[in-house]
């Protein structure tokens, strides 16, 4: 077994004024009185040691007296900017409740908002224009051990397109999770914006907007560009995992076909997304006593998250015995063009792989609408990735009722405003009958008498996991393989297997065992594909536990500079 070191204490190099100015090893009033006398800091803090037990009721006293989301996340960003251990104490005792405030959907507006509500800096900002300075850069972080990063380039912000530097909000928001669900140490994180500019022209009429006013670069340099930060990246922690989020569709999976097989990296809204929503529909078929592979489905949104889920989905299907080819006659992808199919030009090649051929001789209209896809296919799946509130219109909802009894509908688009349909008119069309899960947090629902609980089926059920596992077990390439044993280790855990009340996916509550079960079983997959550290079983437990951090106080040490 290996010993616990998380009670040993940490040799502190910083004094007074610098060590409380350092989230990460500030305590506030919770620096003994030794400590005080050591680390030259008697009278910079009220007199009274407190435990992190009484900081955390005043704290969240003070969370309480804010009434806009908004103004609690900025509460609350800014204990994570002055004292981190105390910020994930909170976030351990009300992760229900302050999960929508530092995440979806508050973290959008935060994102939309960023140049207005921003307070002080966190992360790397790589702009353009500095990057002859790009190891300067990574040398000037405040972490020097990083081993999670979270990117973006704020070119699609969950459903609500190009923030440019306002994008950072994500990435922190991420990271953030990656400790409260996963107990990823926050001195291993690190989130980057990469500031190519911003095509938005309300940021770039906006006199306070914070980043680089500048349109968004060619492709030509932003290729370029991002060879440059994935090679300094490597040279500067080697073997880190690289998290892509937010990326555009023309951009995300080239990059991520470009990259997966060199770096440890992985797209969360390609592959994120698909293994959320993967492991989801397992267990929603499950409870209705069949297999994904007798499903049909139908994507509204042929981006690079739906096509993303459909190929996994493919993959799945093909676990479960079909072919390749009758798994993706199973599958319907509409986009604002209406249904793809093989006679249309223009399509990006991930949409080709997906698109339908339709019988020789048909006449077809110039779309094929959701509503007719709906009538024609008769879905027993209906996933929403489109960003467009409404879409599932009751129209088309009542349809798919008419074909199938217990329909399968997750309007995963975020944040909330952007939902294809809001869940509490779902159970009313589908008289209670739809088992549903969003990708926003909602509230449950109310229906002839009956309670739903409406599952938030997002990806935080997954990458704080596989980023447990890389750490833990030091894994050194994500593959669609590991992915797919994250969807199955979900799956596993849905509480509606149990019973008929309960919700389909685990309640957060139970997030941390979670995803150490899916960091357990994704390591043991990458050790079997000889892509991680060989260890026995139990050494992986252990090793996933030690690396399990929790917001706890250490005592400090004196160390000589
Ligand atoms: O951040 C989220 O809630 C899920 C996600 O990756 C996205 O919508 O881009
Ligand atoms: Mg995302």
């Amino acid at each position: 077994m290996n010993a616990d070191v998380s009670q040993d204490p940490i040799y502190i190099p910083f004094t007074g004024p610098t060590l409380t100015s350092v989230p990460i090893l500030n305590k506030g009033t919770a620096f003994s009185e030794q400590e005080r006398h050591d680390f030259n800091l008697i009278g910079l803090i009220p007199h009274r040691f407190e435990t992190i037990e009484e900081q955390a009721e005043r704290a969240y006293l003070q969370y309480c007296s804010f009434d806009e989301p908004i103004n609690k996340h900025i509460y609350l960003r800014t204990i994570q900017d002055t004292n981190e251990t105390l910020f994930y104490y909170l976030l351990q005792q009300y992760l229900a409740e302050m999960m929508p405030i530092i995440y979806t959907p508050t973290v959008g507006e935060a994102c939309e908002r960023f140049s207005q509500i921003y307070r002080r800096a966190r992360g790397l900002f790589i702009a353009y224009p500095e990057r002859h300075h790009i190891d300067e850069i990574l040398h000037n972080a405040t972490k020097q051990h990083v081993k999670v990063i979270v990117v973006t380039d704020g070119s699609r912000i969950l459903g609500l397109g190009d923030q440019g530097a306002g994008g950072m909000g994500i990435p922190i928001g991420k990271l953030s999770l990656y400790t409260a669900c996963a107990g990823i140490s926050p001195a291993y994180t690190l989130p980057i914006m990469l500031d190519v500019g911003t095509d938005n022209e309300t940021l770039l009429n906006n006199p306070m907007y914070m980043g680089w006013k500048h349109p968004r670069i060619s492709s030509e340099e932003y290729d370029d560009f991002i060879e440059l930060f994935v090679r300094a990246m490597e040279k500067r922690w080697p073997g880190v995992l690289l998290q892509f989020e937010d990326f555009e569709q023309q951009k995300a999976l080239p990059l991520l076909e470009r990259y997966q097989d060199e770096v440890c990296c992985f797209n969360d809204d390609i592959q994120g997304t698909a293994a959320v929503s993967v492991g989801s529909l397992i267990a929603a078929c499950k409870v209705k006593n069949e297999q994904l592979s007798q499903q049909t489905v139908v994507f509204a949104g042929a981006g690079s998250a739906g096509c993303g889920i459909a190929e996994q989905m493919v993959r799945q299907m093909c676990v479960e015995g079909l072919t390749e080819a009758q798994a993706r006659a199973r599958i319907f992808m509409v986009d604002r063009q209406g249904l793809l199919t093989t006679s249309m030009t223009g399509l990006y090649d991930f949409q080709k792989r997906l698109a339908q051929k339709l019988p020789t001789g048909t006449e077809t209209p110039e779309t094929i609408s959701l509503q007719q896809v709906v009538e024609l296919a008769k879905p027993t799946v209906l996933i929403g990735v489109s960003g467009q509130a409404g879409l599932f219109s009751e129209n088309v909802v009542k349809t798919m009722h008419a074909y199938c009894h217990h329909p399968i509908i997750f309007p995963l688009s975020n944040p909330s405003k952007q939902v294809e349909a809001l869940p509490q008119d779902l159970i009313e069309w589908t008289q209670g009958q739809a088992l549903i899960a969003t990708g926003s947090p909602f509230k449950p629902v109310q229906f002839n008498g009956q309670e739903y609980v409406i599952s938030q089926c997002n990806n935080s059920y997954i990458f704080p996991g596989i980023g447990l596992a890389v750490v833990a077990a030091g894994i050194t390439r994500v593959t669609n393989e590991m992915m797919m044993v994250a969807s199955e280790v979900l799956a596993a855990h849905s509480p509606l297997l149990n019973s008929e009340e309960a919700a389909l996916l685990p309640p957060l509550e139970s997030i941390t065992a979670l995803s150490k079960e899916i960091a357990f079983y994704v390591a043991k997959s990458a050790q079997k594909a000889g892509l991680a550290i060989e260890t026995s079983e139990s050494v992986l437990r252990a090793n996933i536990a030690e690396h399990f951090w929790q917001p706890r106080y250490r005592d400090y040490r004196r160390r000589s500079v």
